[in-house]
């Protein structure tokens, strides 16, 4: 492995924004197909490897495949404990997992049961001494309307409150081309009443300005993407002027933007934007799985991109911690980066 490939392997890193079903890996993709031989998919069906591109839709139709393949409780449970095994390899020492319970005839399990073998993969995960803390989102696709948004955030809340704080937050997702953000609004605003915290996806595509305005009034606790927030690319200063003054935190998932092609090239990512302004920015993953990437990866590139040094990119892992939703963890998390320093310093 070269230096640099070691220094943002073992850099302490903390991971914000993962869709459980985009980051399963060709390992567990192959373990999946095992399983289902006749579903006759191929891993070329199930990701989008390095140089290629595909529209955001046929992003989704690729998260639609891997759907097919997850749809049992042992499925999940299975990718689950991988997904959290793999991020904890890759240096991640604290993950915030999302993911959206399916409809009961697509998996023969409840919504209920869906967000109780997440959890069930994350304490099988803690007891096996995996070496990370995970929290999860119960995720909202805005694809499937209002009615269904509040039921989720009924769910979210009674996990919120039996789980002891693994469940943290809602997450808001799905096709950004689908639906308006107007007909969830009682149901976010519910949530962030309940004490749930909220991470929106807002302006992946551009023309959501209207949108981005009124979920911005929310407000949120953080943003996903943000692409076309700011003004050169048909945002506003009002809608930063919103993220400013809150000072929400956006997770940046380059790769993901590049290949999903609503940025052109990675030295035009809006992480320069927010980061030389300096606003709480974190590097994400998105769907590692789908995209083939990992968080040491993301890391390295927004380095070499953006020509930042090993010090910056140590600082902005750092600053990753206090935009968790897991405030009880973060003095532990401070404590354990400053541990890791000197080794990291050393090679
Ligand atoms: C690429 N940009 C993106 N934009 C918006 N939503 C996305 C997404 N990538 C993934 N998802 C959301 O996550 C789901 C898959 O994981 P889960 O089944 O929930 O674990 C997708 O169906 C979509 O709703
Ligand atoms: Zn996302």
């Amino acid at each position: 492995m070269e230096e640099a490939d070691l220094f943002y392997r073992q850099l302490p890193k903390v991971e914000l924004h993962a869709h459980l079903n985009g980051s399963v890996s060709f390992s567990t993709i192959e373990k999946l197909v095992a399983r289902k031989p006749h579903l006759n998919i191929e891993h070329g069906m199930t990701a989008i490897r390095s140089g290629q591109r595909r529209t955001l839709d046929e992003c989704f139709q690729v998260l639609k495949v891997i759907h097919q393949l997850v749809d049992t409780e042992e499925d999940i449970l299975m990718v689950a404990k991988d997904v959290i095994r793999e991020f904890a390899a890759d240096g991640v020492k604290y993950l915030e997992l999302r993911s959206t319970p399916r409809k009961e005839k697509t998996t023969g399990m409840t919504k209920r049961r869906y967000v109780e073998t997440v959890i069930e993969a994350i304490r099988q995960c803690k007891n096996e001494g995996v070496d990370i803390e995970v929290r999860f989102l119960v995720a909202v696709d805005r694809r499937n309307g209002a009615e269904v948004a509040m039921e989720t955030v009924k769910l979210a809340e009674d996990f919120m409150l039996s789980t002891g704080g693994l469940v943290v937050g809602l997450d808001l997702s799905g096709d950004p081309t689908v639906g308006h953000g107007r007909d969830l609004l009682p149901a976010l605003q519910k949530a962030k009443n309940c004490g749930l915290k909220l991470s929106l996806h807002l302006s992946e595509v551009p023309s959501q300005a209207d949108e981005s305005e009124l979920l911005l009034n929310i407000p949120p606790d953080r943003i996903g993407h943000g692409t076309f927030l700011h003004p050169e690319v048909g945002g506003s200063q009002s809608l930063v002027d919103k993220v400013r003054k809150h000072n929400t935190p956006l997770e940046l998932c380059l790769t993901s933007n590049v290949k999903g092609q609503t940025v052109s090239s990675y030295s035009q990512h809006h992480f320069l934007y927010w980061y030389q302004m300096g606003h709480p920015s974190v590097i994400c993953t998105d769907d590692k799985g789908v995209f083939c990437t990992d968080l040491s990866q993301e890391y390295q590139l927004a380095a070499s991109t953006f020509n930042l040094s090993q010090e910056d990119m140590w600082t902005l892992s750092q600053k990753a911690i206090d935009c968790t939703f897991a405030p009880d963890l973060q003095q532990q998390l401070h404590q354990k980066w400053l541990e890791l320093r000197p080794t990291l310093f050393q090679l």
